[in-house]
């Protein structure tokens, strides 16, 4: 049954992309808490980092704040009736922590587990599978006063916070991801100040991704112990191509040191069990407190890897060896394209970090459970929003993850950022990723045209199989 709404606008049907996808490849959106929910003093929610943050003069962009957002916590009927007219398969959503621990430890909230089990329960009604991820960056503050992910008791409460998720959604949300972005966590929020909690200690980078990295590994087998055998267990993270602007050896010396920073910090503790050779030394800085045991903890093995990827970076070597952190980009890259957030559009970035990532480490299976564009969304009223290139976006990006299927990459599937637009961090509501568009004024989604290209892809991919 041809469930895609007829799009206003005309849209190029890539059917001849939609063949390029194997039978059971799950297409999906992705959302999180903090970024859609709103409602951030209902029903016993208690207060995270971003509450706080954003809530510090000059910290985000206007002031914006994540208090109403797109007031999804209101509207799951309505959002999940969306993802059904755009065909969805699969959403990816975060799990608030404040609301289900209010304090970080102690005290369940009810009602915080209550919302989730509604929308678990819509999902599976509308036919579309739960991806859940148990942290998406909205850790409770008392936690924070008690030094967050600084203090490693931080990553036993995540542990057990994740035990009390588990246990009430575990028979019903169909894969579970740990942590998203975590480079994002330790080093924009306590490297450099940009993110919640807004430190600015790169040691503090380095001991807090150690914390968030503990606690992954200690949270895995107490969800394993509450889901049904066989529940695919994964993590997200950022993922993000280097390449050097030319042949010379200080460039490929950068290219390394910029791979580690960027991906190698995570992928190795987790895949490898130990933490790039040199790393520490190459950010000038001091290893974090690893305790006897904690790398075992950490490489717990796992179904599969969540990608999340936007862009790449390209370098250009320095005389001197720079830290691994500030390593040269090429900026701005000569006739390259780029979006509203100021990065590159690499889809070939892509392909290739699918196929690197694939050779390098023992994944298992691969979602890309972030790819999208923001780009400055206007509304006239009209029916919908013409947004080519974000359309041109999505369909470079979806080609590089065919070739990358035809290069073997086991892709289980593809989860667009975002399903709506939402709260941009340290950007506020100033950038738009949805294929739905939100006029904050109203609350009222308009389907984009990128929604009915992603809703006609999906579409022509259910014709095929
Ligand atoms: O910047 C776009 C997205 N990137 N990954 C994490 C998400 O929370 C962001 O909105």
């Amino acid at each position: 049954m041809d469930i895609t709404p007829k799009a206003p606008i005309q849209t190029q049907v890539d059917t001849d992309l939609a063949r390029r996808f194997p039978p059971r490849f799950l297409w999906g959106a992705a959302t999180a808490s903090y970024q859609i929910e709103g409602a951030v003093h209902e029903d016993g929610r208690g207060s995270s980092i971003w509450d706080d943050f954003s809530a510090t003069p000059g910290k985000v962009f206007e002031g914006h704040t994540g208090e109403v957002a797109a007031d999804h916590y209101h509207r799951v009927e309505e959002d999940t009736d969306l993802m059904v007219r755009l065909g969805l398969s699969a959403y990816r959503f975060s799990i608030a922590w404040p609301r289900i621990v209010p304090e970080g430890r102690g005290a369940i909230n009810p009602a915080g587990l209550d919302f989730y089990d509604r929308l678990v329960d819509t999902l599976l009604e509308k036919g579309i599978q739960p991806f859940a991820t148990l942290y998406h960056w909205d850790l409770p503050s008392p936690l924070e006063r008690a030094g967050g992910w600084l203090n490693r008791e931080t990553a036993y409460a995540f542990a057990d916070y994740t035990e009390i998720v588990a246990r009430r959604l575990g028979d019903r949300v169909a894969s579970w991801i740990t942590l998203n972005e975590p480079w994002c966590s330790a080093y924009l929020g306590y490297g450099i100040g940009v993110h919640a909690p807004g430190r600015t200690d790169r040691q503090g980078a380095i001991d807090a991704a150690h914390h968030l990295l503990l606690g992954h590994g200690l949270a895995v087998p107490r969800l394993r112990a509450q889901v049904p055998a066989g529940t695919p267990v994964g993590i997200t993270l950022i993922v993000n191509p280097v390449y050097g602007a030319d042949e010379r050896a200080e460039t490929a010396r950068d290219v390394k040191l910029a791979h580690a920073f960027s991906n190698a910090w995570f992928l190795d503790p987790i895949y490898r069990g130990s933490y790039p050779e040199g790393f520490f030394e190459a950010m000038a800085l001091n290893p974090p407190p690893i305790q006897e045991g904690d790398l075992e903890i950490i490489s717990a093995p796992l179904d599969f890897l969540g990608v999340n990827n936007y862009s790449r970076t390209l370098i250009r070597g320095a005389q001197e060896q720079p830290l691994a952190d500030s390593c040269q980009a090429v900026a701005p890259i000569p006739n390259a394209c780029y979006t509203d957030m100021g990065w590159e559009i690499y889809p070939h970035g892509l392909r290739d970090l699918l196929v690197n990532v694939a050779r390098d480490y023992p994944v298992g299976n691969i979602y890309v459970t972030e790819n999208g564009a923001a780009f400055p969304d206007t509304w006239d009223g009209g029916e919908t929003i013409n947004d080519p290139r974000r359309v041109s976006y999505l369909r470079s990006y979806l080609t590089a993850c065919a070739e990358a299927l035809e290069q073997g990459v086991p892709l289980r599937g593809y989860f667009v950022w975002s399903l709506m637009d939402n709260f941009e961090w340290a950007e506020g509501y100033a950038k738009r990723f949805g294929i739905v568009y939100v006029d904050y004024s109203t609350q009222r989604r308009i389907i984009k045209e990128s929604g009915y290209w992603y809703a006609e892809l999906l579409n022509a991919f259910n014709n095929n199989n």
